[in-house]
């Protein structure tokens, strides 16, 4: 197990600064997963780790040593990307041989870590074929076994599963977060999409054009957004954010209420909230709607349970309320989170 430690880490293509400056530590064994939209960094965060990037500053440290000066095939750290690189003429075991070849493992101890990886990931049968013959998802465990065989100090996943179709990557998903609770080998897994980021990560790092916003368990992003950005990111759907003069109240849809679905004694705001258009999820309903009067007719989400969706009209103004201990507060000019405003 180790731990990874990025320090003011900057990377700048000509004049465009694609990081800048960021600082992150893993714990041992940690699955810290990197989340922020396109082009905000991400995988030049990770080509920097895995030195196939040159940072323009900063450092990159393994177990506290320095390994910025570092070729890639000295780090120790196996990447994984969205394309899985296998080698199209080799089997599926000579492709997972392959970094073991490259380092002159004895033929008996290759052949022992290769069933030990294929054993892991369920794909013994699949040895003797050829990548052309597997689906993708077969393609990704292969990729996966040739990079658990070497045993590297950390994984590096970019976008990993993003070619697969819905169904088979929330299964890949799930076989990914057992396959590092198995090995316990520190990973940073990279990816745009915040259901991924939250469902698999111990920790969440939510960046922003190069620079990181926030990092902690999925639980205190979701309750304690640092900036409006996370609050916008993290959260399905996320946070309402309503703009009144200096200060932004945020509060989550599924914590707005029907003031006649909520007991009198609670502490609550009330919001004037005109609901457009109804939608059934399943098990829930999503409310479409604009809060009225200071809020400038900002737009509202409102999720709700069949007990409460009783309560809601349809095309009119209603009194809509939140608990007050689920507002958040943050300022407009800034976005940073602040004290609460009285609301
Ligand atoms: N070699 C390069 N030369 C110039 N600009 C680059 C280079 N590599 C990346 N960039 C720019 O740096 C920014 C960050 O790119 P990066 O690939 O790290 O983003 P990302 O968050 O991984 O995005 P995505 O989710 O789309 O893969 C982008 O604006 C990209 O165009």
């Amino acid at each position: 197990m180790a731990v990874l430690e990025v320090r003011g880490l900057t990377k700048h293509f000509g004049d465009f600064k694609a990081l800048k400056g960021i600082d992150l530590t893993t714990q041992e064994g940690e699955f810290l997963t990197i989340v922020g939209p396109s082009g905000c960094g991400k995988t030049t965060l990770m080509r920097s780790i895995a030195g196939l990037e040159k940072p323009t500053a900063g450092d990159v440290l393994l177990n506290g040593r320095l390994i910025t000066p570092l070729p890639p095939r000295a780090r120790n750290i196996a990447m994984v990307f969205q394309s899985y690189a296998l080698y199209p003429h080799m089997s599926v075991a000579d492709n997972i041989a392959f970094p073991l070849k490259a380092r002159g493992v004895a033929r008996a101890e290759q052949e022992r870590l290769i069933r030990w990886a294929t054993g892991i990931l369920g794909i013994e049968a699949l040895l003797h074929r050829r990548p052309a013959r597997l689906s993708g998802g077969e393609k990704q465990k292969v990729a996966l076994a040739r990079a658990i065989v070497r045993k590297p100090s950390l994984f590096i996943f970019d976008e990993p599963l993003s070619s697969l179709d819905a169904q088979v990557r929330a299964l890949a998903r799930a076989e990914l977060r057992q396959l590092h609770d198995r090995t316990g080998v520190t990973t940073v897994y990279v990816t745009h999409d915040q259901v991924e980021a939250v469902g698999l990560g111990d920790r969440v790092a939510v960046m922003q054009a190069g620079a990181l916003c926030q990092i902690g368990s999925p639980q205190e992003l979701y309750r304690e957004p640092a900036n409006t950005f996370v609050a916008g990111f993290i959260g399905t759907p996320p946070m309402n954010l309503l703009e009144r003069g200096a200060t932004i109240v945020g509060f989550r849809p599924e914590h707005l209420m029907p003031r006649a679905a909520v007991p009198e004694s609670e502490d609550v705001a009330t919001f004037q909230v005109h609901v457009a258009r109804i939608e059934f999820l399943g098990s829930e309903w999503l409310a479409y709607g604009s809060a009225d009067g200071e809020f400038r007719n900002a737009k509202v989400l409102c999720k709700l349970r069949q007990e409460a969706i009783s309560k809601v009209k349809v095309g009119e103004v209603q009194e809509f309320v939140v608990s007050r201990s689920l507002l958040r507060f943050f300022d407009t000019k800034t976005g940073m989170h602040t004290a609460a405003a009285p609301i």
